[in-house]
C-alpha cells in the first residue's frame, strides 16, 4: 500500500483507539505506586493520565492530562545522551557501556564489577558520565541542556521545578555515592558537585505529553527534528540511539518492554514515558502509578495498546 495513504488511514484511526485506550487503562491507575523517594513526586495524583501522538508532518492526536506538566526525570537521560553524543561522537563509549544493565538503575554492585564503567547511559551512573561530558564540555552546562530541550520541544516556557531539584539534591546520596565511585576510577572528570548539579538540573525539568512527543521527533526522524529543519544527530547516531532506548530505556524490564509495546521508549520516575516510530510518529504518556521496575505501569500499558489496537510497531 502507497505510504501516504496508510498513514492517513492511521491518523483517521487514532482518535478512536485514544479513547478506548483511556478506558481500558483507568482500572490500572491505582495499581502502580508512585515514586516516594522525594515528597515532590510521591505528592502527585495517580489518577493522572494523559497522552499525546505526534506525527512527524506535525498532526497531533491527544487525551487526558496530555496539557499537565511532570516531572520528566530519566526521559531527560535521552536529551542530555543527544547532547554528548554529538560532542564525543563514538569515542563516547570509551566512557559508558552500551549492554542492557539487567539491574535496576540505581544499582551500585555492577560498577564495582566493570571498573567504574556504567553498562549504558540510561542508568543512573551512565546518565551521570554523560553529565560529567557536558560539564566539561560547556561553559554553562545546565542552561545549554535546558535550552537545548526548548529548543527541540519548541516550547521557551520549559523550566526546572526548583522544589524537585532541592529534594533530588537533599536525597540524593546514592546518586553521590555512583558519582563519587567512578571519580575514583577516573571516569569523572568534573568535581562530582558540578556533575550531581547538572545531573539533578535535567531530570526536575517539567514536561507536558504534547512537549515531550514534540521533543522526540528528531528521534522519529532520523537526527532531524521535522517541524524546524534542525539537525541534532547524523542518521547512524538517531539509529544507534533508537537502538539503545530499545534495549535499555526501561532499564531491567526493557526486554518487557520491547516484547509488549514494541517501540523504542525512555521511562522516568515521574510516570512519563516516550516512545517512537521511525518515519512516522512520536508517542508519550503520562501516568505517575510506577511498577516494580519504575516504569510507569497504566502508561506501559498504554503503549502496549496502542501499537496492538493501531498495528503499528517498529517491527
Ligand atoms: N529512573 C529515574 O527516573 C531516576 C531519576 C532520579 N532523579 C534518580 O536519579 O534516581
Amino acid at each position: 500500500m502507497d505510504d501516504h495513504i496508510a498513514i492517513e488511514e492511521l491518523k483517521a484511526e487514532i482518535p478512536a483507539v485514544l479513547v478506548e485506550i483511556e478506558q481500558e487503562i483507568s482500572p490500572l491507575l491505582s495499581l502502580g505506586q508512585v515514586a516516594n523517594y522525594i515528597p515532590e513526586l510521591s505528592n502527585v495524583d495517580s489518577n493522572n493520565f494523559g497522552m499525546a501522538v505526534r506525527f512527524i508532518d506535525g498532526a497531533t492526536f491527544e487525551t487526558g492530562n496530555s496539557r499537565t506538566n511532570f516531572s520528566i526525570q530519566s526521559i531527560s537521560k535521552v536529551f542530555s545522551l543527544t547532547l554528548a553524543f554529538a560532542i564525543l561522537k563514538e569515542n563516547l563509549w570509551f566512557r559508558v557501556g552500551k549492554e542492557p544493565s539487567g539491574n535496576p538503575f540505581n544499582s551500585l554492585i555492577q560498577l564495582e564489577n566493570e571498573d567504574g564503567k556504567p553498562r549504558n547511559p540510561f542508568i543512573n551512573a551512565g546518565a551521570i558520565v554523560i553529565a560529567d561530558i557536558i560539564s566539561s564540555h560547556f561553559e554553562d552546562p545546565l542552561n545549554t541542556t535546558i535550552d537545548f530541550i526548548r529548543e527541540i520541544a519548541i516550547n521557551k516556557e520549559l523550566s526546572i521545578n526548583m522544589g524537585v531539584l532541592q529534594s533530588e539534591k537533599n536525597y540524593g546520596h546514592r546518586n553521590a555515592a555512583l558519582a563519587h565511585f567512578m571519580k575514583s576510577y577516573n571516569n569523572i572528570h568534573s568535581d562530582v558537585e558540578d556533575v550531581l548539579d547538572l545531573y539533578f538540573g535535567h531530570c526536575s525539568i517539567e514536561m507536558n505529553c504534547f512537549d515531550l512527543a514534540t521533543a522526540f521527533l528528531y528521534l522519529a526522524n532520523h537526527g532531524i527534528h521535522p517541524l524546524t529543519g534542525k539537525a541534532y544527530l547524523n542518521a547512524s547516531q538517531a539509529k544507534r540511539l533508537n537502538s539503545l532506548l530499545l534495549t535499555c530505556g526501561t532499564y531491567d524490564a526493557a526486554g518487557e518492554f520491547a516484547y509488549k509495546v514494541g517501540m523504542p521508549g525512555k521511562s522516568g520516575v515521574g510516570g512519563g514515558i516516550a516512545a517512537i516510530i521511525p518515519g512516522v510518529l512520536s508517542v508519550a504518556v503520562w501516568s505517575p502509578g510506577l511498577d516494580n521496575y519504575g516504569n510507569s505501569l497504566a502508561g506501559a500499558k498504554a503503549l502496549e495498546l496502542f501499537t496492538t489496537k493501531t498495528g503499528i510497531s517498529i517491527f
